[in-house]
């Protein structure tokens, strides 16, 4: 089904400025990127060009969001809330920054909360492991990873692989919980040493979902 037919533009309740709230959030791990408005006329745009078009309330105009900068928003799906006040726009943010500040989110991290922007815990994680190359301390486990480069990084993902295996074979259920998060953590380390990105994984991830 194509956007625009699931989205029936008369549907969409507009408030008494003609807007619909708009969210955008990252296609591949769910961050949340920006929310910014939208009218009939940006909405059917977006539909129609499958790129993001906003209404700019400052300027009273319609924007075409990064149609300067680059950095402007394949739209990969669109869904309304249940009584169609609201939108969520499922997002490919190209060039990566999506706030006119330079960053990737306009929803800024908070001292003490642990996922701000909203987003998924393995791109939280790997996020405090890049942190950790570029910034090594004493005391950091994945640090310690790192010194030990490849010999000491692949023993672990061996170690954490037999051990998802055994408590796959006890068929115990926490054991393969906690073991496949070791393997999983440890995997995202392996990928930040080699300088993969977890978002080329999900690209490939998505590009076999059928
Ligand atoms: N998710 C993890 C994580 N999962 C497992 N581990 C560590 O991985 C090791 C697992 O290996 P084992 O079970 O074999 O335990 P071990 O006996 O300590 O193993 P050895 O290293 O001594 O061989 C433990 O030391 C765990 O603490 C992790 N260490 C760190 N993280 C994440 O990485 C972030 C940064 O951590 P630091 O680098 O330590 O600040 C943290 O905020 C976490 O989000």
């Amino acid at each position: 089904m194509s956007l625009k037919q699931a989205i029936p533009l008369d549907k969409i309740r507009y408030n008494e400025q003609g807007l619909v709230p708009a969210i955008a959030q990252d296609y591949l791990d769910g961050t949340v990127l920006m929310m910014a408005w939208m009218n009939r006329e940006s909405l059917k745009k977006t539909l129609e060009t499958e790129q993001a078009w906003y209404w700019s309330r400052s300027r009273q105009e319609l924007w075409h969001k990064g149609a300067t900068s680059g950095h402007f928003q394949k739209v990969k799906g669109i869904r309304y809330d249940c009584d169609s006040d609201a939108l969520l726009v499922t997002i490919e943010q190209v060039g990566d920054i999506a706030c006119h500040t330079g960053e990737r989110s306009c929803f800024h991290q908070i001292e003490g909360q642990k996922s701000l922007p909203p987003a998924d815990t393995l791109t939280e994680v790997f996020k405090v492991i890049k942190q950790r190359k570029s910034n090594p301390t004493e005391e950091s486990y994945t640090c310690k990873l790192f010194a030990g480069g490849d010999n000491k990084i692949l023993k672990k993902i061996g170690e954490e692989s037999v051990e998802v295996v055994m408590a796959c074979k006890d068929d115990d259920q926490e054991a393969i919980a906690y073991e496949a998060a070791d393997l999983l953590y440890h995997t995202l380390v392996a990928l930040a040493h080699h300088n993969v990105d977890l978002r080329d994984v999900y690209r490939q991830l998505d590009s076999r979902r059928k």
